[in-house]
C-alpha cells in the first residue's frame, strides 16, 4: 500500500474515533442530566446555620421584564442575604425599577450602587466593583440582569457548596418566553450547550459561564478579589480557572440558570454567541478545531467518509441515519433539562433545530474572521489567552 492509503486510512479511523467520542458525549450528558438536574432541594434543618450571601446584580439598560426579573430577588426563601445593586450610568432607567423594588420591599437587605469603579477594562467587573467592595457575607453571588430566581433557587447553590467545592454555577437555560428566537435560544441552549457543560462539569473541565455563580468570598479575596479579573473580558472562565489553580473544585447546581430578557431576537443572540466564540478561540485555542468538528452535519460528514473508507458502508445511509439519530438525542436532552412540556411543538424544534445546526459554523466562522468584540457600549480585541483591551470609545446608547 502507497503512503497516501495509509495516510488516508489513519483520517478515516481517527474520524472514527472521534465520531464514536462525541456520541460517547451525548450519551453521558443525556445520563448526567438526569443524576444531576431537578432535584429536590432539602429543607431538612441543619446543624449549622446557612451561611449568609451577598448577591451582586451588575445592571445595564432595561428589558421589558427586568422589573419581575429583579422581583425574585427579593422574596428568596433564603435566611440572610444582601442585594447590591450595580449601574454604571448614572442616568440608566434601571435605576427607577430598582428604587421601587427597594421601596416596595423595605425589609429586604438592598443597596444601590452608581458609577462603577474603573479597575480593569471588563465592563461588568467595574460596574460590580463597589457593590464587592461592600459585601458583608461570607459568599458572593454574581447574577446577571436576565436572571429569574425561584424561591429555592440560592438555597439549591448554597446546598452544592460543600467541603471542597469553592465555586457553583448554573448551567445556562432560558425561561418560557414566545417567539422564534426564545424557541432557538432554548433550543441552543438545551442542546449543543448543554451536552458539552454537563459533560464538561462530570470531567471536570472549566466550562464556566458566569451569569450565575456562587464564590467562596474568602477565596476571592486571596486571589486578589473580583477585580483581579478586570484584564479580562471572560472574567467568568478565568475566575473559575483561579478557583481550581487554588486547589477547589467547581460545581454546577442542580437547577439551570433561568435567562429570561424580555427583548428576545435572533440578530443580538447570535451576536452574543459570536462574541462566546471569540472569546473561546482566544482562551481555548483548541476549539477553533473541536467546535466545528464536533457540529453534527460536519463530524456526520466526515464519518461517513471515514465508514465507507474502513468498512464499506454506504455513506448516504449512514449519514442521515446519523443526524436523525442526533436529532433525537438532542431533543431527548433538551426535555431532561426543561423537566417539564416545551412551550413549543415537534414543529417549532425541528424548524429550530435545523437553524441552529446550520447556523452554528456559520457562526464560528464568522467570530474567527472578525476578532474585535462588541460587548453592549464598547468594542474590544482580545490577545491570545484573553487579555482584553479596548479598541473604541464607549458608544452612547
Ligand atoms: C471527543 C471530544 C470532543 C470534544 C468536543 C468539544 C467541543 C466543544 C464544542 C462547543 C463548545 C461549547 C462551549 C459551551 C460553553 C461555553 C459558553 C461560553 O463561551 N462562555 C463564555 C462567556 O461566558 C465563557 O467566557 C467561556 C467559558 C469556557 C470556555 C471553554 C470551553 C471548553 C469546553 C470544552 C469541553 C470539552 C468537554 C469534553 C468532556 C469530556
Ligand atoms: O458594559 C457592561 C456590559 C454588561 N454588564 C452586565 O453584565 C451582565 C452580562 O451582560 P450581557 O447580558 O450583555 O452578556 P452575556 O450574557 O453574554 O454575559 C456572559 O458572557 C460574558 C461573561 O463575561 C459574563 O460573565 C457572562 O455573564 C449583565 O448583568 C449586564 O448588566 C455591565 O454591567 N456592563
Amino acid at each position: 500500500m502507497s503512503p497516501m492509503i495509509y495516510t488516508l486510512y489513519g483520517f478515516a479511523i481517527f474520524f472514527f474515533v472521534f465520531w464514536c467520542g462525541i456520541w460517547f458525549l451525548h450519551i453521558l450528558a443525556i445520563s448526567y442530566g438526569k443524576i444531576k438536574l431537578h432535584r429536590k432541594v432539602s429543607l431538612l434543618p441543619r446543624e449549622t446555620p446557612l451561611p449568609s450571601v451577598s448577591i451582586l446584580k451588575p445592571l445595564m439598560g432595561v428589558d421589558p421584564n427586568l422589573a419581575q426579573n429583579l422581583e425574585t430577588f427579593f422574596t428568596l426563601n433564603y435566611p440572610v442575604y444582601e442585594l447590591l445593586f450595580c449601574i454604571e450610568d448614572k442616568n440608566d432607567p434601571a435605576i427607577a425599577i430598582v428604587n421601587s423594588l427597594m421601596e416596595k420591599y423595605p425589609l429586604v437587605d438592598a443597596h444601590l450602587f452608581l458609577g462603577g469603579s474603573v479597575v480593569g477594562v471588563n465592563p461588568k467587573i467595574n460596574n460590580m466593583q463597589p457593590g464587592y467592595e461592600a459585601a458583608k457575607y461570607e459568599y458572593i453571588m454574581i447574577s446577571d440582569s436576565g436572571i429569574r430566581m425561584k424561591d429555592d433557587t440560592l438555597l439549591d447553590m448554597v446546598q452544592h457548596m460543600t467541603e471542597k467545592v469553592g465555586l457553583v454555577h448554573q448551567m445556562p437555560f432560558t425561561c418560557d418566553r414566545d417567539g422564534f428566537a426564545a424557541t432557538f435560544e432554548k433550543i441552543f441552549f438545551g442542546t449543543v450547550q448543554s451536552r458539552i457543560y454537563l459533560t464538561a462539569d462530570l470531567a471536570g473541565i472549566n466550562c464556566h459561564t458566569g451569569m450565575s455563580c456562587l464564590m467562596r468570598k474568602n477565596v476571592l479575596i486571596e486571589m486578589g478579589g473580583i477585580q483581579i479579573f478586570g484584564c479580562y473580558l471572560a472574567e467568568d472562565f478565568f475566575m473559575a480557572k483561579a478557583f481550581t489553580d487554588y486547589g477547589w473544585k467547581m460545581t454546577i447546581s442542580s437547577q439551570p440558570a433561568m435567562q429570561n430578557c424580555g427583548t428576545c431576537n435572533i440578530t443580538s443572540f447570535q451576536a452574543r454567541l459570536t462574541r462566546w466564540a471569540k472569546l473561546r478561540q482566544a482562551m481555548v485555542p483548541s476549539m477553533i478545531l473541536l467546535e466545528p468538528l464536533s457540529e453534527c452535519m460536519v463530524v456526520g460528514g466526515f464519518a461517513s467518509w471515514a465508514v465507507n473508507m474502513l468498512f464499506h458502508w454506504d455513506s448516504l445511509v449512514f449519514y442521515l441515519v446519523h443526524i436523525l439519530l442526533w436529532f433525537l438525542s438532542d431533543w431527548i436532552l433538551l426535555s431532561v433539562v426543561q423537566n417539564g412540556s416545551l412551550p413549543f411543538n415537534k414543529f417549532d424544534f425541528v424548524v429550530g433545530w435545523v437553524f441552529r445546526e446550520f447556523s452554528g459554523p456559520y457562526l464560528f466562522l464568522h467570530a474567527l474572521w472578525n476578532p474585535a468584540i462588541r460587548w453592549r457600549a464598547r468594542v474590544y480585541k482580545l490577545a491570545w489567552g484573553g487579555v482584553a483591551y479596548e479598541i473604541a470609545p464607549k458608544i452612547k446608547s
